[in-house]
């Protein structure tokens, strides 16, 4: 048979086409009848309900201020601003992410706008006590379920850049700033990083010196390494910054210090001497407007030396009461540890939401039928896609009380806590990030193509989350610290023939625990042997961590480079640290629920 001729063709399509035009107009039958493979129902409809109380759980999870998160749910669903959407009975809140990035950090602006004038921020800086903390907690993580972006760049503004107000600052400047930066009036960055610079903080090359005739100090960035760079706030909103700097005092450096800079007027005009540029498009969070900054010599009062822990009087005399630089250097860094207590929070709701929308979906989706003429089979009955959620899900349990509790331990923090919030903050932020990627990762190839789509969130939300392992403290980074901090308790523990006290070690102070020789079912899944093998597993880390350093110092080597070689016993020892400390605070957490089918529930998800 030959093929048709053109003329044919379109002689074909025409009638085709007429076809479908004549029956869009004269029939009154669907042309598709609906029929049974596209039909929906919500898993929670087509599932039993849970055995046990759903407000109980939420209550477990969230764990504080439920009235003020759905206070501020209610907010969002309110305004347009939100891109309020109904479906199913229920309205939906997200951005929209095809925007442009300018789009995108406008609508961020408009948001903190509405927010601020419906009073989410009310006593953000201005308020004092744990209550007040975990309020502000709360209503953050609630921003960030909305949009990380939104989070980030309040978190900046309030936790960055009012923070260091807050800890570095003394009377002078939480009264002249705290209120203005609580009610957005004055809108503050954090300028830490430069472009030469980033973990290793001490190493930045901005310098300021004290002009005494003026009594003004001078920041200068001396060379295109100095830039600050990745700048929350710095490319288009911020109108003041904190600067960190080396300080030069009469030829001397005594090291890196925070001051208060001006880097637009009131108009958002750049400030004289100070040169602004975008770091442009990034892979998420484009609602933040990241940038760089110079100093090209820029002037500022003397009093704009954040001074808590040092100062300099008016004739250039340097004072500070903590004589060792290394002890300095740490106070400076103290606001970035609840910076860092945000972040591992953020991410276990980050966890939450991929796994709750991936679980949903397997709950509804079919693939293949294993008999002929047989309904296809729903994802999460193979057990293989069980195996891919649900670990997670336990998992992602049991960092929601990891979180929950070093909040807790953030809001009561006194100084001699000062040091174990340092570390579990530092472990938590780490493992708690490096758990939500893999998280989200699992979460969106179980989604299959769907979970592609940017609406569908999760793949979107790898791009959004991913900075969290790197940004207030990258996690490689941050984990060697939790090691080294390790290290330093046993030595000091040794040499001063001390019990350990703190950081959890202290059941370093009863002998070994026995691992029985018979490992039945309900041994291995008893929570005194789960706690025995991580206790066991952190105690031989440490003890061979300890034991390799000084081995290699006596072979001529110095500590820090000993530190380098021993690298893998350091990491595997932050994590068996992490592990242990994660998994205490789920066993303490479900040890405070009465029994009942929430504590059998939440004991499934532990053993
Ligand atoms: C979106 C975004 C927003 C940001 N916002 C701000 C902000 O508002 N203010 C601000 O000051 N900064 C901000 N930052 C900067 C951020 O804090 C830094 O990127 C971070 O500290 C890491 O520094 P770096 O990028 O220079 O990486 P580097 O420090 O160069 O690290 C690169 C890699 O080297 C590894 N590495 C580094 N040191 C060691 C070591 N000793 N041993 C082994 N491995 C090592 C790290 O693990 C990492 O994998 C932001 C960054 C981003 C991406």
């Amino acid at each position: 048979m030959g093929s048709p001729s053109p003329a044919d063709q379109v002689s074909r399509r025409a009638q085709v086409l007429a076809g479908h035009l004549r029956g869009l107009q004269t029939s009154t039958e669907p042309s598709l009848s609906p029929s049974p493979c596209l039909q929906y129902s919500p898993p929670e409809l087509a599932s039993p309900p849970p055995d046990f109380n759903l407000s109980d759980m939420r209550k477990l999870m969230d764990g504080h201020n439920l009235q003020d998160r759905d206070w501020l749910f209610g907010l969002m669903i309110q305004s347009k601003l939100f891109n309020p959407r109904v479906a199913g009975g229920r309205v939906f809140v997200s951005p929209d992410y095809s925007q442009s990035m300018e789009q995108q950090r406008e609508m961020t602006m408009k948001r903190i706008h509405y927010l601020l004038d419906c009073g989410v921020f009310q006593e953000w800086l201005t308020g004092r006590g744990p209550e007040v903390e975990m309020r502000k907690f709360a209503l953050h993580e609630v921003i960030g379920m909305y949009d990380h972006s939104l989070a980030v760049k309040l978190g900046v503004h309030y936790f960055l850049w009012g923070g260091a107000i807050q800890f570095f600052g003394t009377k002078r400047h939480h009264d002249k700033w705290l209120r203005d930066t609580e009610n957005y009036v004055i809108k503050g960055c954090f300028a830490m990083t430069e472009l030469g610079h980033g973990s290793n903080v001490r190493g930045i090359e901005t310098v300021t010196t004290y002009d005494s005739k003026t009594g003004e100090f001078v920041i200068n960035s001396p060379c295109e390494s100095a830039q600050k760079y990745w700048i929350g706030g710095a490319a288009n909103h911020a109108t003041h910054t904190i600067v960190f700097s080396q300080l030069n005092i009469n030829g001397k450096s005594e090291g890196v210090h925070a001051f208060i800079a001006q880097i637009r007027d009131t108009d958002g005009n750049i400030c004289p001497n100070v040169r602004v540029a975008d770091c442009g498009h990034k892979i998420g969070l484009n609602g933040v407007d990241n940038g760089r900054i110079w100093f090209d010599n820029v002037r500022i009062p003397r009093e704009n030396l954040l001074n808590s822990v040092a100062d300099v009087s008016p004739d250039g005399q340097y004072l500070s009461a903590i004589k060792d630089p290394d002890q300095r250097f740490a106070a400076f860094l103290a606001p970035l540890t609840s910076g860092r207590v945000t972040i591992a929070s953020s991410a276990v709701y980050s966890s939450k939401m991929s796994l709750a929308i991936a679980i949903r979906y397997s709950l509804t989706r079919r693939a293949f039928s294993l008999t002929p003429n047989q309904p296809e089979v729903l994802l999460l009955d193979y057990p293989s896609h069980q195996r891919r959620l649900l670990p997670l899900l336990a998992k992602t349990y049991a960092m929601s009380f990891a979180a929950n509790y070093l909040k807790m331990i953030y809001v009561k923090r006194t100084p001699e806590s000062n040091k174990t919030i340092h570390v579990v903050s530092s472990a938590f932020k780490a493992i708690l990030t490096w758990h939500n990627m893999r998280t989200l990762q699992e979460c969106r190839e179980a989604c299959g193509g769907q979970g592609l789509k940017t609406e569908n969130r999760i793949g979107h939300m790898k791009g959004e989350y991913d900075v969290q392992s790197t940004f207030e403290g990258d996690n490689n980074v941050l984990m060697q610290q939790v090691s080294k901090a390790l290290l330093a308790e046993y030595i000091a523990v040794q040499k001063r023939n001390r019990p350990f006290k703190g950081l959890g070690l202290e059941h370093l102070n009863k002998s070994c625990p026995d691992v029985p020789s018979q490992l039945t079912s309900s041994t291995l899944r008893s929570s005194q042997f789960q706690t025995d093998i991580f206790c066991l597993r952190e105690r031989d880390l440490l003890i061979r961590f300890a034991a390799e350093i000084s081995q290699l110092q006596a072979q001529g080597l110095s500590r820090e480079y000993a530190l380098l070689q021993s690298y893998q016993l350091a990491e595997d020892l932050g994590r068996a640290f992490s592990d242990r400390a994660i998994l205490q605070t789920f066993l303490d957490a479900e040890a405070a629920v009465s029994s009942g089918p929430l504590k059998v529930n939440i004991g499934n998800f532990l053993l």
